[in-house]
């Protein structure tokens, strides 16, 4: 049995092989960049209106204007002292522009300009290379690109971008109980759900399942199954059959298929038998079958293996720390990941936290952590993790 810190040390501390891709703009959100972006021109690469208004050659209250710049509009208008242009945001600034003045603070009058207030030197100009300079480093190797940086780096041009590939994901679920739904089921079965809580959380973060095998509680039919999803997966995610009794085959049959067990049992509560085991460049998950369990385990180990994979830097979700709407104290033997509702007001600890009830989750959006006999008082702050 290994210690939450261990379990996670372990799975951070994983070498991993990743996968360089060239893929268009359109297609990398939520990748790592596998390269430096370095600014390829001065942004904005000229000076620009920030107004529509009037471009003013010196800075006094009337002016002759003498033409007109739109965006777009690529031709130099050289401009004397006392005229001025009629000119829209985004559009070049004539080079012997002293200032842009926004057109509700203006009267015109024939080809006369009137100001309501003196312009000031620069104002309403965005000047060529104030957001970023050529050649200078706008995101770094590693960076998640979000929608932003594909704004980004689509002003820069770039139309291709290199990054790092998501691992492909395998997921087998165990259990001669497991009905799946939509069919009738008798006594003595259930419906199985975990496949569908994984495979929406592995969305939820941009990644997808690619195959999905459900199994008997049978050692050949486990192993045959874990051998085919192996075949092709980076990372296979297995549900139940991991705990100690006579139909818990998978931590064998994961051996047996030549995966080398890197942690197994967490000294945590929910999802205590979780094991985790590598093969070469290949990664296995076994998640305790209980709902609550597997999913926990899910974003507290599962994520950050699938976010070093894919090249990121930052892994697994934040702490953070909110005040604790009531008293709690953790009567549970082990440390514990607790299903809590974060609100402007604050966190709700849950009730519900059974590993197999699954409401509590779903209608809470965090996890809270409690150490082993921790107590609160309204108020305390406690550590959450926001999973939805
Ligand atoms: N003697 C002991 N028994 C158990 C221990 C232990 O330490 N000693 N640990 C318990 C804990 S903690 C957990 S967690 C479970 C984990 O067991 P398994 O991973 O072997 O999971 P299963 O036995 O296959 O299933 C547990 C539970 O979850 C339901 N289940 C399984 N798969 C699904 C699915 N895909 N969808 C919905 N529900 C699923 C299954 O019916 C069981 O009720 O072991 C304890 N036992
Ligand atoms: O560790 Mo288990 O997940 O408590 O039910």
């Amino acid at each position: 049995m290994v210690t939450i810190e261990e379990a996670l040390n372990s799975i951070k501390s994983q070498e991993t092989t990743s996968k360089v891709e060239t893929k268009p703009l359109q297609e990398v959100l939520g990748l790592a960049l596998s390269e430096d972006i370095v600014a390829p021109f001065d942004m904005p690469s000229f000076d620009n209106s920030a107004m529509d208004g009037y471009a003013l050659c010196g800075l006094y209250l009337e002016y002759e204007i003498v033409g007109e710049v739109a965006a777009g509009d690529t031709k130099e208008t050289a401009l004397k002292d006392g005229e001025a242009v009629r000119i829209f945001t985004g559009a070049k600034v004539p080079a012997s522009a002293s200032a842009v003045m926004m057109q509700e603070k203006t009267k015109v009058q024939g080809n006369h300009l009137f100001l309501d207030e003196m312009p000031k030197a620069g104002q309403s100009i965005r000047k060529k290379g104030a957001e970023l300079q050529k050649g200078q480093l706008v995101l770094q190797k590693g960076h998640v690109l979000n929608p932003s940086s594909l704004g980004l780096i689509g002003s820069l041009g770039l139309d291709i971008v290199k990054v790092i590939s998501k691992p492909r994901i395998h997921m087998i679920t165990t259990g001669n109980e497991l009905v799946k739904p939509g069919q009738p089921k008798k006594e003595g079965q259930i419906y199985e759900s975990n496949s569908f809580a994984i495979a929406g959380a592995l969305e939820q973060f941009g990644f997808q399942c690619a195959q999905q095998l459900q199994v008997k509680d049978d050692f050949e039919e486990t192993k045959k199954s874990i051998q085919k999803s192996m075949e092709t997966c980076d990372v296979l995610i297995v549900s139940g059959g991991i705990s100690v009794g006579d139909y818990d085959f998978v931590k064998q049959a994961l051996e047996e298929n030549g995966v080398q067990e890197l942690f197994y049992k967490v000294f945590q509560k929910p999802g205590k038998p979780l094991y985790f085991g590598r093969k070469g460049n290949q990664f296995a998950f076994a998640l305790p079958g209980n709902p609550a369990s597997s999913l926990t385990c899910f974003f507290i180990y599962v994520l950050p293996l699938l976010q070093k994979w894919s090249g990121h830097t930052d892994l697994g979700l934040p702490w953070y720390r909110f005040p604790l709407r009531h008293d709690y104290e953790n009567r549970f033997d082990r440390p514990s990941f607790l299903k809590a509702r974060v609100t402007s007001d604050g966190a709700q600890i849950l009730d519900g936290q059974g590993s197999s009830m699954i409401q509590s989750m779903a209608l809470g959006n965090a996890l809270a952590f409690v150490e082993l006999g921790e107590k609160f008082k309204k108020g305390d702050l406690i550590k959450c993790k926001l999973i939805s």
